[in-house]
């Protein structure tokens, strides 16, 4: 049913899917905090301008338990409320500790134009100080403007807008727990407005995740002084179809690593190259073990992608059957 203002325009209507996280998280008396609050208790009866906003409970989860299965789930309700014609934009509360992954699985099979807005909050919703009611009403307000038309997935928290790409939780406890590496937020939301500054790049969308996603096992193992193969063959051998290499500095690694990865790459295994460094690219440089010998033992290097963003979109790609090499990576990384 469409909504229409007394001049016969059409209101914003955003449909606000709660799935848990901090935001929708108390506690009881020095217990701690647990996510229970639903759809209807996050939005409250404040009312939020023009805007028709509506929620949904999806499940009510903090983000550090979320598995494959839940992902594709968010992806499958976003893609519902987005294909309505009445609705505008989305809203996703989340957790904020994988909202980087879930933000980013949404962008890569976003096709259409309408905005998909996550947001969540640091003070859980029954401390003095949350920032979860604020943080909401800005993300509706982006969810329902024009301006965030076309952006794909973002991020909306504590009045900085995010494209999903890119963007990851830089900090465990700060207001502001988002940033964007090789690039900062792409618009701000205050009481003047939501202003989108710079617009996201983005590759033609993904087929959405199917049933395959949920057990399509990608591992990270990170590199560090000392470190040696056993790990990243114990990943395998629990099945995993991929491991990211969290290589250190621009992506380096050491012998044990680069015997590893010739043994695996030609046993039919996907090793990506990461940086285990929070800000900047892999840039190959280095011989002796270093990223130079690992993209030539078959390491494919994952640019500037988050290491985490990178697992994801290879475990999407290896559910779908897609052949990881090189060019297919091209338009991602
Ligand atoms: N601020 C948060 O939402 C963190 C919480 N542990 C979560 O990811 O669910």
């Amino acid at each position: 049913m469409s909504v229409r203002t007394e001049d016969g325009s059409r209101k914003a209507r955003v449909v606000v899917i709660a799935t848990g996280g901090t935001i929708a998280s108390s506690s009881e008396p020095g217990g701690p905090a647990v996510a229970r609050r639903t759809a209807a208790q996050l939005l409250g009866s404040t009312g939020y301008g023009d805007v028709e906003v509506e929620g949904r409970d999806l499940f009510s989860l903090g983000s550090y338990l979320l598995g494959h299965h839940e992902l594709r789930l968010i992806a499958e309700a976003v893609a519902a409320e987005i294909a309505r014609d009445d609705v505008t934009g989305v809203v996703v509360t989340h957790g904020t500790d994988t909202m980087e992954e879930t933000a980013f699985l949404l962008d890569l099979v976003h096709g259409g134009d309408k905005p998909v807005v996550l947001t969540g909050a640091q003070r859980a919703a029954d401390q003095p100080d949350s920032d979860g009611p604020r943080n909401l009403r800005e993300a509706v307000a982006v969810a329902a403007s024009p301006d965030a038309r076309g952006c794909g997935a973002l991020i909306s928290f504590a009045g900085r807008i995010f494209a999903a790409r890119g963007t990851r939780k830089a900090h465990t406890v700060a207001a502001q727990p988002f940033r964007t590496l090789d690039g900062g937020p792409i618009g701000r939301v205050d009481a003047t407005g939501v202003h989108i500054t710079a617009r996201p790049v983005r590759p033609a969308p993904l087929d959405p995740p199917g049933p395959r996603f949920d057990d399509t096992r990608v591992d990270v193992v990170t590199v560090h002084p000392g470190a040696d193969a056993a790990l990243a063959r114990a990943a395998v051998r629990a099945g995993a179809r991929a491991v990211v290499l969290a290589g250190t500095g621009v992506g380096n690694a050491n012998h044990a690593l680069l015997d590893w990865i010739t043994e695996a790459v030609a046993e039919g295994t996907v090793v990506a190259l990461s940086t285990r460094v929070a800000e900047g690219p892999v840039v190959p440089t280095y011989g002796n073990g270093g990223g130079v010998d690992l993209v030539r033992a078959g390491a494919l290097s994952m640019g500037g992608l988050p290491v985490y963003q990178a697992r994801l979109l290879l475990a999407l790609l290896l559910s779908q059957g897609v052949s990881v090499t090189r060019q297919a990576l091209a338009a991602h990384v």
